[in-house]
């Protein structure tokens, strides 16, 4: 059966103190500056609650969820105002203005939670309905949207959509804790952990690096364009979603502790007998990230095949705030940098030394790192022009949010997932929801292709 939804409201939420709030405005950052146009990261929390029905939904669920992010709101005030750029600005703002507010959507649907929210593959067009969208125009963008979302009998979820210019993941994920902690202790005040802190000081990029970082997306833009100038060098309107086919399904991995462990010992047995080719000097820095994402970048890369000599690289996301100048944990907005490879070989990863291979790589990424290279310009050129049939993994989210921690008062999470990774080259990653030291990750590829990385992913694990 085709499951359909259906839009019950499109309602609106305001800070709860918002007549007598401040307008504010916050500067876009150099950091932010690398996500302005790109698509919005969307997410996806569900909650079973067995005997849920459209009465308790309208009568308890909505009302809490939206008077407790009114509360929340007034804590994290430029959720609720829009990304403008002034002609007379080098870039754009976030403006907060005087009941300001933020989309909140509510729906009815037919389909399986218990699927969606499952480990068995299932069609990833099936997530999209779930998310609301994220206005954008040439003019403003909104910052975030919110969907609530009732399976009659089975349970809710929570689809949101953030404006990657405005949020990361750590802060988007601070901001769902503090909303879920507001919501099941009905106390406005935060703990010390969830206070948002606004400070622009503590990023300290280099002179002019903002404009190098607007140079580069002038420049992607316009590659993209087939080599025409942008019409409109200025305008918000976010890049499109991605394009998702009948035949990509969704499948989330679950990697126990235990799993993690297995590989460890694998590559740490592999590094002492490993020959030359694949050995670092440094040691393997052998971190439950570094297992994980090499394992699966080298199942993602065999579980296509093809051409040895085809092009693939990687790229994930470090956390800089504790390289800011003071340290700062709970800073608001864009504090991530881009680590990446570029133009190495599928066949790299083919063989037996494959996985020592990818663990040698990311982990070297990960200890050759220091604040130089929070400030490294992005090369968007060298994206842009990359052959087209490069397998390109990225990584979203992290194991570091504590995602299953979202209680609104209805209990643990069943699902998280971010929604908006790339099919075929996109992944999302979050810790196990028993919290026992597993890992998620959330992967969207052709059918046929994802029934051979399943076979892949386990077997390699034997
Ligand atoms: C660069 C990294 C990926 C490298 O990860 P590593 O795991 O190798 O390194 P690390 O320093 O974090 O952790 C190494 C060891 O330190 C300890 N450790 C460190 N931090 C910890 C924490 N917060 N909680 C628990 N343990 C922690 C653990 O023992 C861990 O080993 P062990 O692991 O064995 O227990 C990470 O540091 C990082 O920055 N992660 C966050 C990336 C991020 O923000 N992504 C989102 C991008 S925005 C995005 O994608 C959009 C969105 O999400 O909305």
């Amino acid at each position: 059966m085709v499951s359909s939804l259906n839009i019950i409201e499109v309602a609106r939420v305001t800070p709860s103190n918002s007549d007598s709030a401040e307008s504010l405005s916050l500067p876009l950052t150099y950091f932010d500056l690398i996500y302005y146009k790109l698509r919005a990261v969307e997410r996806v929390i569900f909650y079973r609650i067995p005997n849920v029905t459209r009465p308790f939904f309208d009568s308890v669920i909505v009302p809490n969820l939206k008077t407790s992010l009114s509360s929340c709101l007034s804590h994290y005030l430029p959720l609720a105002g829009k990304l403008i750029w002034e002609p007379l600005d080098h870039k754009p703002t976030i403006v907060y203005s005087q009941n300001d507010d933020v989309s909140f959507s509510l729906a009815e649907t037919n389909a399986d939670f218990s699927s969606l929210s499952g480990n068995e593959p299932f069609p990833s067009t099936e997530l999209y309905p779930l998310v609301p969208a994220l206005q954008s125009s040439d003019d403003s963008a909104s910052i975030v949207s919110f969907q609530v979302t009732l399976f009659p009998n089975q349970g809710f979820c929570i689809g949101v959509s953030a404006h990657h210019a405005v949020l990361d993941g750590k802060t988007t994920t601070m901001f769902l804790k503090s909303w879920a902690h507001i919501c099941k202790h009905q106390d406005f005040s935060l703990p010390q952990d969830l206070i948002p802190t606004y400070d622009r000081t503590v990023i300290k990029s280099p002179t002019d690096s903002e404009n190098k970082v607007l140079n580069e997306w002038r420049s992607f833009t316009k590659i993209l364009a087939g080599g025409k100038e942008p019409a409109n060098p200025k305008s918000l309107k976010l890049n499109p979603s991605f394009e998702i086919g009948p035949d990509v399904v969704r499948y989330t991995l679950q990697l126990t502790r235990e799993d993690i462990q297995t590989l460890r010992e694998r590559l740490k047995r592999e590094v002492s007998s490993s020959s030359s080719s694949t050995s670092s000097s440094k040691e393997l820095r052998l971190s439950t990230f570094v297992i994980v994402y090499s394992y699966v970048l080298v199942c993602i890369i065999r579980a296509r095949g093809g051409e040895p000599h085809r092009p693939v690289g990687y790229a994930f996301s470090v956390d800089c705030r504790s390289l800011m100048n003071p340290p700062a944990p709970n800073y608001f907005g864009n504090c991530i940098a881009g680590c990446s490879r570029m133009m190495l070989t599928a066949k790299m990863f083919m063989g037996e030394e494959g996985l020592l291979a990818a663990a040698t790589m990311v982990s070297d990424s990960i200890e050759e790192w220091d604040e130089s290279f929070a400030w490294k310009i992005p090369d968007f050129v060298a994206y842009a022009t990359l052959p087209p049939e490069t397998q390109l993994i990225l990584v979203s989210g992290s194991n570091r949010f504590g995602v299953y921690e979202l209680d609104f008062g209805w209990g643990r999470p069943d699902k998280v997932m971010v929604v908006s990774i790339s099919p075929g080259n996109g992944i999302s990653m979050a810790e196990g929801r028993d919290q026992n030291g597993g890992v998620e990750i959330g992967l969207s590829l052709k059918k046929h292709e994802m029934d051979s990385l399943i076979d892949l992913l386990h077997c390699e694990l034997k």
